[in-house]
């Protein structure tokens, strides 16, 4: 299972991010290039996986979008992405999010209060922007019924996880200067 993103991480490159050993790889990052088989098997564990009953489907600029056209693309769900930037529609929503390399403001649109949602993202590490995200989605009266990152690395999730939040991952890693290993 998940064997093509498996073995793409396993190929991924490794920055030196001070002392941060960050991999570079298509889902997480757009780099070298956005893969169709990828992103394919990803959507397709997904939908495999995942409770899609559900109004709308949430992600999360930028590196969520590719993955939640392509879900939205194959389930006719449409898509709503939390932006960076402040667009002043009446009821927009503003959280602030902390990740372990950045802190600014998160912007919901388009989400009504009842809609049933689902959450996908890229990655979650710390869990700043899921827990950010699921503030927002808490104010616009939506109803979370599941959220999937795809890639799992640090303590984050299992933060969130013990504070009652149901959160899906495909796959947990972690990575040294060697490159990246896959925890399960
Ligand atoms: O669990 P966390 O520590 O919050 O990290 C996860 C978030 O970090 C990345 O986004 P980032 O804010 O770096 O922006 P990008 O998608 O524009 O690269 C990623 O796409 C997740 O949304
Ligand atoms: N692409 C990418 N995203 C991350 N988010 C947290 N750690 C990493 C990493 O090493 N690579």
């Amino acid at each position: 299972m998940l064997e093509r993103l498996k073995r793409s991480l396993l190929e991924a490159p490794i920055y030196k991010r001070g002392d941060y050993n960050y991999f570079i790889h298509p889902i997480t990052d757009g780099v070298p290039e956005v893969r169709p088989d990828l992103i394919r098997e990803v959507v397709t564990h997904i939908i495999r996986t995942a409770n899609l009953d559900v109004d709308k489907i949430v992600t999360i600029e930028a590196m969520g979008i590719h993955i939640g056209t392509a879900l939205s693309l194959s389930t006719d769900i449409p898509l709503v992405i939390i932006r960076k930037r402040r667009y002043g529609l009446p009821g927009e929503i503003e959280v602030s999010q902390v990740t372990g390399y950045s802190k600014g403001q998160l912007y919901l649109n388009g989400i009504s209060p009842g809609d049933r949602v689902i959450v996908v993202d890229d990655v979650i590490s710390t869990g700043g922007t899921a827990l950010a995200t699921l503030e927002a989605l808490k104010a616009a009266g939506a109803q979370v019924v599941d959220v999937v990152a795809v890639i799992e690395r640090g303590s984050g999730a299992e933060r969130l996880k013990g504070q009652g939040y149901q959160i899906k991952t495909m796959l947990r890693v972690d990575a040294d200067e060697g490159g990246v290993r896959i925890l399960d």
